[in-house]
Order: C-alpha cells, then structure tokens, then sequence
C-alpha cells in the first residue's frame, strides 16, 4: 500500500468530502485551497462553512493555500471544477515528483479543446501517472460516512490497485480498472444527461418521461464509449450507469436543479443558483466529439443547444418526441 501523505488540490464539496474520506481510510491529508483566506477559516473552523457546511474536518486533515505542500504528495487528487482543470495542473509542474499519481475526480470535458481530463493532466503534467476516479458519490453523503461507491481507473492496474487501497474505507469503496477513457466518459456524459432529466422534471413531463430518458441517455452514452474505444462494461457500471442513477434521479444533483429549474422556465442566466452545474460546459464539447465520431446524441444535442441559447426548452422537447421510431436494438 502506499504511504502517506495524500495531498488534495481544490477545496470545495467533493476536495472537502474526499479529505475526509482518506482521513478516515487512515491517512493524513494536505488539502490545498486556491484561496489563502478560505484555507484559514477552514483551518481554524475545521469546517468548509463555503462549500460543505456542518461537516467537521477530520483531525487528520491539514489546511493550507501552499502550493509547495503538493512537493510531498506520494498521491495527488486533482478536484478542481473541469474548466479549471488545465490551470490547476500546470500549477503542480515542477512541484511533483516524476511518476506520482494525479487522481482526477473532475467530471467533464475541456470545452476550449474538447480534451478529456486525462488528455489535459498528460499534456500539463506529462511525468504523472494520471488515474480518473468516478461513480455516484454526492459530497454530503461521502462527508457523512455514508455507504458509497465509486471507480478508480488508472492505465497500469498495479497503481490502480494501490490507490484505490489507500483511499478506500468500508464505507467509502473503491473499485478499481484499467479503463481510463470509460471512467470519465461516464462521468462526463451523466451530467449533460442529468440536465435533460431535470429539465423533464421541471417541464411537468412525469416519472415515466424521466425514466425513458435515462434509458435512451444510457444508450447515447454507449454509442459514444464504443466509438472512442471505452469498454461497454465500465459504461454499465458505477461511472455510467451508477452515477446516471443517482444524478438523474436527485434534486440535490446540480445538475439537475440546474435543468429542473430551466424546465420550470428560470432564464438560462440564473438557473445554477451560484452553483457548479459541470454538464452545461460540457455539453457542447461532448456533442462535438460525439459528431467527430459520427455518433448521434440527440438527447445530448438537445441539452447543448438549450444551454446556448440556441433553441427552448419547449422546441427542443418537440423535437426529441418527433423522432423517427426505430428497432431499438438499432440504436443502442
Ligand atoms: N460535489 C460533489 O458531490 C461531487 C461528487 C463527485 C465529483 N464531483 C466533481 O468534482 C469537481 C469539483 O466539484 P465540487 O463539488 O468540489 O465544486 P465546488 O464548486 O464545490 O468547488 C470547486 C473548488 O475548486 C476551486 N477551484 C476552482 N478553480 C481552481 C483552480 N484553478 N485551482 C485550484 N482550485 C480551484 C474553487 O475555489 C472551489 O474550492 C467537479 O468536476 C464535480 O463534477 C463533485
Ligand atoms: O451535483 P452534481 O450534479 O455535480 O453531481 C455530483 C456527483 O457527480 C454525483 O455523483
């Protein structure tokens, strides 16, 4: 197993919930803050009153805003929002040590490159191992110590193994694989696919609306996994279809709220409520792959031209119900 420490880089929900969890997996944890005044009340407070409120920090968690804690990482958990990715990564360039581990635990793709995050740890930080974990795993019941379970991928399965060893507790489990590209795909994809639940929820459409577009949002996101070379059964595990379960199905999913809200007709500009809904910046980026690889994605489509502005929600709805029938097992 490796040896401590771990440090975490991004101090907001699932920085914070993910501290604890290592904490109470028996390591010590740095987490490292963006913000020097954030990382101080946190310190003092043992509390992240900004982002996981009423959560106590585990005694084995050290605060800071020093980047220079992340020179003795032996594991880095990257858990920064997805558009921040990039910056976050390039600010570890010559802290690391050649061959550490930078687990990603960001759920999107780069909207200004339609890179995935393990294309954007290996440009930025191309002497790290980059591991991607996912699955369904709301920061409030992590924070809580509740029964959760997610994915960790990682290309040579021996550092998979391990990490997934030194993280996991027996109520934070952590399976472990070697499928890089599934991982954050499911991870990705959920939340564009969670939006258009929302928005199915906020519109009035009923549970049965709710429950053919997760069907058919599974089968849009394994036409994807396929074309880019992801096996079918990490799609069909926890990140996929787990985490599709859990946003789809969940008010406190924010990408939910954010679709639920724009179903209800809140303008597009307020709709988040301040919060980070990750799938209205992937959207387009996912779409545009999809459509590099000849995939459709309508239900995908539809999210991305909502959160343009391109098109209602009413119209956009139109059009997904006026789609040819087809055999179903031709379009799965
Ligand atoms: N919250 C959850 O339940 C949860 C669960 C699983 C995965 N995730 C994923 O984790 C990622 C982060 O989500 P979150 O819930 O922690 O978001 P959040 O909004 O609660 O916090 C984001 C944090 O990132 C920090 N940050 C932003 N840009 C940064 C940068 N360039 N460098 C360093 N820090 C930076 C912010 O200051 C903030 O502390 C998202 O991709 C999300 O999909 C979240
Ligand atoms: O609140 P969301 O929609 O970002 O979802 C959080 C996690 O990704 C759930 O697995």
């Amino acid at each position: 197993m490796m040896t401590d420490p771990v440090v975490i880089v991004g101090a907001g929900a699932w920085g914070t919930a993910l501290a604890n969890a290592a904490a109470q997996a028996g390591r010590f944890v740095t987490l490292v803050a963006r913000d020097p005044e954030h990382a101080g009340t946190m310190q003092a407070a043992r509390e992240n009153l900004r982002f996981l409120p009423g959560a106590p920090l585990h005694a084995a968690i050290t605060v800071t805003a020093d980047l220079g804690a992340t020179t003795a990482a032996r594991a880095l958990l990257l858990v920064v929002p997805a558009q921040a990715l990039r910056e976050a990564a390039r600010g570890l360039v010559h802290r690391l040590a050649p061959g550490t581990p930078v687990v990603i635990c960001a759920k999107g793709i780069e909207r200004t490159s339609s890179r995935f995050m393990s294309d954007v740890v290996g440009e930025e930080l191309p002497a790290a191992v980059p591991a991607v974990l996912s699955g369904p795993s709301f920061a409030e019941d992590v924070v809580r110590g509740l029964p959760t379970a997610v994915v960790l991928a990682c290309a040579q399965e021996e550092t998979a193994r391990s990490l997934a060893a030194t993280l996991t507790s027996p109520t934070f489990r952590i399976y472990h694989g070697t499928d890089v590209r599934g991982v954050e795909i499911g991870g990705a994809a959920k939340n564009v696919l969670a939006i258009a639940c929302g928005i199915v929820m906020g519109c009035g459409l009923g549970e049965s609306a709710r429950a053919a577009m997760v069907a058919r949002g599974f089968a849009e996101l394994m036409r994807f996994a396929r074309a880019l070379g992801a096996r079918p059964e990490t799609l069909m595990g926890l990140s996929g279809l787990g985490d599709l379960v859990l946003t789809c199905g969940s008010a406190k999913s924010r990408n939910f709220a954010f679709g639920e809200a724009l179903g209800r007709g809140v303008p597009l500009s307020e709709a988040s409520g301040g919060k980070l809904a990750e799938g209205a910046f992937t959207a387009a980026a996912l779409v545009a792959m999809a459509g590099r690889h000849g995939v459709e994605m309508p239900i995908s489509e539809a999210v991305a031209a909502i959160v343009a502005g391109e098109v209602s929600v009413e119209a956009a709805i139109g059009a997904l119900l006026n789609r040819p029938i087809r055999a179903e097992h031709e379009i799965i």
